[in-house]
């Protein structure tokens, strides 16, 4: 090679990456638009989250972001979606990211979607409930389910939402009017429970929280989050106290961190992280993967609600098969009921929200 010559090369190199030839901001905010060769991305799948710019939507965009099953990556809501877009686009992972602001655009953002995942609402401040958001959080559920019944009625959809023992209701009856509805399709996220309940376990045992698996169902606020220690996996046994300690500590997880946030919201960081980890499962299921179980809020026949979390086998449709509870102790049955008269309540007021 002549002297100079890699010098050269290197300058043309550097050249180009400054004047990329096929450079495409993907977005909807026409930030800039770069004759384009190739739309870029990988094969996947299409996800759209709904309250994008919030605290739990922007850690959740991240982390989705950096999912190798998604190609395309929908950013909605109702403020600053365009500097959420800009910045998380700039990651170099395979999903293309367009950003969408405003309810004119919601449809151009569910459009095509594969899978919706719906972080958008009011969060709680110390002395709330989580029913304490009915009143805006149902409104805006609501709207968001009726764009999805015109739009990507196919799609599965994570509802994050609170109080989701009454918006999973809501979405439900807002599907069934539309004619769309299909239960298998529609999962309120509890996941977070579940990482709560594998982290709070492993640290009373003294494991690695990766090695626990405690199956936790009912639903999603206080005595309806019902933790079945009795079926932790590795297989282990626990004091009366303790069983105290873990059931009340899984219970109010989320007010631990209300009231430690102090009024700037609730769980995002943790929330983003579960939602990542349960959308992975549906992405996976709806890939074809086998044996891929998670805990989720679901029209259930498992006990005589409408609704109920439980396991569920996640496969090509959504929700393929729901798991029963299994064997209760009388700690739990106790438990079971408490959670049962409660969620009622719940369900039923999402669905006369709908109906009335
Ligand atoms: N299922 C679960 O385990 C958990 C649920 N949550 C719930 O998630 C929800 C969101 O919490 P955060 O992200 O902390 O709240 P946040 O207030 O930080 O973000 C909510 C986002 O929703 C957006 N939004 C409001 N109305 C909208 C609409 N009509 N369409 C689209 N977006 C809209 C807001 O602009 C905001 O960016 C709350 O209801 C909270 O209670 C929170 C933690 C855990
Ligand atoms: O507690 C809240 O309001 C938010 C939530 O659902 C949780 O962190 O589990």
């Amino acid at each position: 090679m002549q002297p100079g010559a890699d010098v050269n090369q290197r300058i043309a190199r550097i050249s180009a990456h400054l004047n990329p030839p096929n450079l495409q901001m993907e977005s909807s905010f026409g930030l800039r638009q770069v004759n384009c060769r190739a739309k870029g991305g990988s094969p996947g799948f299409k996800v759209a989250i709904l309250g994008a710019a919030g605290g739990i939507g922007q850690p959740l965009a991240l982390l989705m972001k950096m999912n190798p099953l998604v190609s395309v990556l929908h950013l909605y809501d109702v403020v600053n979606t365009p500097g959420v877009t800009a910045d998380v686009s700039h990651m170099d992972t395979g999903a293309v990211v367009r950003g969408f602001l405003g309810q004119q655009q919601l449809e151009d953002a569910l459009t095509g979607m594969d899978l919706v995942i719906i972080p958008a609402g009011v969060p709680r401040k110390p002395g709330m409930t989580r029913d304490d958001l009915f009143n805006i959080n149902a409104g805006i559920v609501k709207t968001l389910c009726e764009g999805i019944a015109k739009c990507c009625p196919k799609a599965i959809v994570n509802l994050i939402s609170n109080p989701v023992n009454s918006t999973v209701p809501i979405a439900a009856e807002v599907f069934k009017k539309a004619g769309t509805y299909d239960p298998k399709r529609l999962l309120g996220v509890t996941m977070l429970d579940v990482v709560r309940a594998n982290t709070f376990v492993a640290e009373v045992l003294g494991l690695d929280p990766r090695e626990v698996d405690v199956p936790v169902v009912g639903g999603h606020a206080g005595v309806t989050i019902l933790p079945l220690l009795s079926q932790v996996k590795p297989s282990c046994s626990f004091t009366p106290k303790e069983i105290d300690y873990l059931t009340d500590r899984i219970q109010n997880g989320g007010t631990e961190v209300v009231e430690a946030k102090s009024g700037a919201g609730s769980a995002t960081l943790s929330m983003a992280y579960a939602a990542v980890k349960f959308a992975d499962a549906c992405l996976r299921g709806l890939r074809g993967d086998a044996a891929v179980v998670q805990c989720a809020f679901v029209a259930s026949q498992v006990t005589e609600l409408p609704f109920f979390a439980s396991k569920v086998h996640l496969g090509r449709n959504g929700v393929e098969e729901i798991f029963s509870l299994g064997p209760l102790n009388e700690y739990e049955r106790a438990g079971l009921e408490k959670a049962k008269k409660e969620l009622a309540g719940s369900i039923e007021k999402g669905v006369s929200f709908i109906k009335k």
